[in-house]
């Protein structure tokens, strides 16, 4: 039987819904969410990514805003804008569009943000709470990949996890957090010997390398969760992912599709570190902050089913 498709596009717009609502809640309680996304240079893939977060920043009621300089900028004049975004206390949340333009380093523009607007995961501090389970921002996409699996039903703990990529953005933390939820988690990459064969142990199956159609069906073990981070363009221009969906869908239980698969909750979960850095800075509990946004959502898509509005 051909595996139920994960609709990371309709789970992602609950959450970013969720978010809403607790933005609502944080504005009322005096710190409106703020997010500010620093885009370098004109790549047209970055270029579309930020104008994204933007948009869905500002339909959940945060206040937004796009910094953009030429891709001819100094370093010290970026350190110089996230050591004035770090003192902006309307700004809870700093992004720095990844890559940077040659020349730049990003390591240290990661590193200058405060660890507490640091809402993609990345500054050191969030590495190594996530890896000490202490709290912090954990790093959007990965974070999104649970939960996709939280939302589908999908157990983790004591499943045999294989994470195909090591990079820091992606791979690596999402390894620590299907860790921290108590899988066994093998790390793979382009020197591991027998790649198919330890894909085959995988009940969970996470290729992240940026390489179109690397894991084939064969790889799949029957009734395993696929979770494909890959965006890749096929020769006519289509979106292809890490892994051959066809082939793929006819052993997983479960696969995410590429477009509408991880890649929505990238935003979504950019969306919930702002709130979550705004809960935190009104003396809130995050985690409360968002289980009552999440009943709230709920009701509120139940009574506008009933009314027909969402028809
Ligand atoms: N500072 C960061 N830079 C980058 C990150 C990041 O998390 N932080 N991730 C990626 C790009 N990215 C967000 O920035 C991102 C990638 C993909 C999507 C997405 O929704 N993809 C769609 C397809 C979009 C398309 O048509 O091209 C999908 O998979 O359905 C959102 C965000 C690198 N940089």
């Amino acid at each position: 039987m051909a595996a139920e498709t994960i609709d990371g596009k309709g789970i992602a717009a609950l959450v970013r819904a969720e978010v809403g609502v607790a933005a609502q809640r944080l504005t009322a309680a005096g710190q409106r969410p703020g997010l500010t996304v620093v885009l370098v240079g004109e790549d047209p893939a970055s270029q579309v990514y930020v104008r994204n977060k933007d948009r869905a920043a500002d339909r959940a009621g945060f206040r937004v805003e796009t910094r953009k300089l030429p891709a001819q900028t100094p370093q010290a004049e970026l350190l110089a804008l996230v050591a004035e975004l770090n003192a902006d206390e309307a700004v809870h949340g700093i992004l720095v569009q990844l890559p940077l333009p040659g020349g730049l380093d990003a390591d240290a523009v990661v590193r200058a943000i405060d660890p507490a607007k640091d809402v993609d995961g990345l500054h050191p501090d969030n590495v190594a709470a996530l890896w000490m389970g202490t709290p912090g921002h954990r790093p959007c996409t990965p974070s999104g990949c649970v939960e996709l699996l939280d939302r589908t039903g999908i157990d983790i703990a004591g499943r045999n996890a294989v994470v195909i990529g090591r990079s820091l953005l992606v791979g690596k933390p999402l390894a620590a957090l299907l860790l921290a939820r108590n899988a066994t988690v093998t790390i793979a990459h382009s020197r591991t010997a027998d790649l198919a064969g330890l894909a085959r142990g995988a009940d969970i199956l996470v290729a992240a390398v940026g390489r179109a159609e690397l894991v084939r069906g064969n790889w799949i073990k029957p009734g395993a969760a696929v979770l494909d981070v890959g965006i890749n363009r096929g020769a006519d221009g289509s979106l292809v992912g890490d892994v051959a969906f066809d082939e793929a869908r006819e052993r997983a239980a479960a696969i995410t599709p590429v477009p509408g698969g991880v890649g929505p909750m990238t935003i979504a979960m950019l969306l919930r570190n702002t709130a979550a850095a705004a809960a935190r800075r009104a003396g809130l509990d995050a985690e409360q902050v968002f289980a009552e946004a999440r009943l709230i959502a709920a009701e509120r898509s139940a009574s506008a089913a009933g009314s027909g509005l969402a028809r």
